[in-house]
């Protein structure tokens, strides 16, 4: 079980380290090492009144030297990026404020981003052992934040509060799990099969467990337990419902498919084997890449085609021509009539999401991607050169690296695309788009 995540956002110097080190103690050894200390995002464990989370000091986007060199808009920069960074991930965040200088205008600005995240936030106000201090805090309540904790992460005054708070917000689930039931989208254009497609999934499943109401009105998706794993296969009305609507049949059918996938997490497109790949088909396959869907290409009524050995290499060959741009999609030849593969269907469309849902650690990802630029690095001209500083995986469902360069126009796309075959090449992440975000940060040379 994943344990919830609470983050120490904040600017430089407020005191997130020290609080940090006060709430992990002893802890701090297994804390992860990652390279170029200094900027590194740091994790551990800690424990209050018998409740385990990870906290992560965000602190440390800048050194030292960094920060005494930095304007104040660049430290606002670094800040919010922190607090970015936090919000994907953390379950409660914690934003630390200096009691002793006051309300800065850049807190407003952090406050602003925390607040819109909707994420529990606690706001505490450091440096407050003086009492004169504790009584000023209330001057914190102008952030917006709610009532403001007055603490001294030195002393050690008011953290127990503080605990309290937090353990008080971490949620039953955490952010993690909330995304592991899977949910599948079945779509494609008319008549391909998707109906039969459904009911061969469905007369498989060992049991049906619910229909769900789904968020538009005439959307109903059904929960099913395949091989033991519950799995929600998305707007099964929309699917058994017969939708003749002779004229625009072939957008409507795009515009069904677009709203089901936003709620997937894997989409099957299936495609008819006795006709050749339309545009349609096209569009609803760059539909599910826009939306950063996992997707399986379910090439459907094999049964009726006459085959030989070459047959289904040659289908291939074709079928990865006209969809080059989901390269990482798997092809699989089905028949929902007969059943004929219909369970690696759903074997695949299992795999895709647990790829989805993997988290490379900080380290070995920056080892990765330090050996593959050695071995190919980017270009060097002036005014083109790229430089990378690190990388960390921000997110997952879909898989989200953020990687900090000195200058973000500089990534040519044949450049991201080697870094990302180099993410497949090592993690696979089969079936799945990867998201990669490149952000400006000041080098250290
Ligand atoms: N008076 C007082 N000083 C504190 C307190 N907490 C931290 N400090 C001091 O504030 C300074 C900054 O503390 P850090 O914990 O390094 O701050 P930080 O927010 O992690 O800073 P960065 O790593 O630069 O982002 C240090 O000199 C601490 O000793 C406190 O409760 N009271
Ligand atoms: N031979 C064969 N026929 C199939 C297969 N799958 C579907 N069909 C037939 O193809 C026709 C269309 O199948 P449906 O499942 O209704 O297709 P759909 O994609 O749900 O169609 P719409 O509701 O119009 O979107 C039906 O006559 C099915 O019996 C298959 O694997 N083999």
């Amino acid at each position: 079980m994943a344990r919830p995540l609470v983050a120490i956002v904040g600017r430089p110097n407020t005191g997130k380290s020290t609080l940090f080190n006060r709430l992990v103690g002893e802890r701090r050894a297994i804390v992860e090492d990652l390279p170029g200390t200094t900027r590194d995002r740091i994790y551990a464990e800690a424990s209050w009144g018998g409740v385990t989370f990870d906290v992560v000091d965000t602190g440390g986007l800048l050194s030292e030297q960094e920060i005494e060199r930095a304007s104040a808009a660049e430290i606002a920069q670094a800040t919010q990026e922190q607090a970015e960074l936090a919000i994907e991930q953390a379950d409660v965040i914690v934003f630390m404020v200096d009691g002793q200088a006051g309300v800065t205008a850049g807190d407003h600005e952090v406050a602003d981003l925390i607040r819109r995240a909707k994420r529990p936030v606690l706001l505490a106000v450091n440096k407050a052992e003086a009492r004169n201090i504790q009584d000023a805090a209330v001057e914190f309540y102008e952030l917006g934040l709610g009532d403001p904790y007055p603490i001294s992460a030195l002393h050690g005054t008011g953290v127990g509060d503080l605990l309290d708070a937090i353990i008080a917000h971490l949620p039953e689930t955490t952010e993690a799990e909330r995304e592991e039931v899977p949910s599948i989208a079945i779509v494609g254009r008319p008549n391909v099969g998707k109906s039969a497609l459904l009911n061969a999934l469905l007369g498989q499943s060992r049991q049906i467990v619910s229909s769900i109401p789904g968020t538009t009105r005439d959307a109903v998706d059904t929960e099913i337990t395949w091989a033991g794993n519950r799995v929600v296969l998305v707007d099964t009305a929309g699917i058994r419902r017969p939708g003749r609507i002779e004229r625009g049949i072939e957008k409507y059918s795009v515009l069904r498919s677009t709203r089901a996938v936003e709620r997937a997490d894997v989409a099957v497109l299936v495609i008819d084997a006795t006709e050749p790949f339309t545009a349609q088909d096209q569009a609803i396959a760059g539909a599910i890449a826009e939306a950063k869907k996992g997707i399986i290409v379910a090439v459907n009524k094999w049964d009726l085609v006459e085959k030989d050995h070459r047959t289904m290499k040659e289908f291939t060959e074709k079928a990865r021509e006209a969809f080059h741009f989901i390269s990482y999609a798997p092809i699989v030849f089905i028949s929902a009539l007969t059943g004929q593969r219909v369970n690696q269907v759903m074997e695949l469309a299992l795999a895709i999401f647990a790829e989805r849902q993997r988290r490379i650690p900080t380290g070995e990802l920056n080892r990765v991607i330090r050996d593959a630029v050695y071995r190919h690095p980017p270009p060097t001209k002036p005014n083109k050169w790229l430089k990378i500083y690190y990388v960390t995986q921000a997110d997952v469902n879909p898989p989200t690296f953020v990687f900090f360069v000195n200058a973000p126009q500089n990534v040519h796309f044949s450049y991201k695309r080697y870094l990302e075959n180099t993410l497949r090449k090592h993690y696979g992440f089969t079936g799945t788009p990867i998201v990669m975000r490149f952000r400006a940060r000041r080098g250290d040379e």
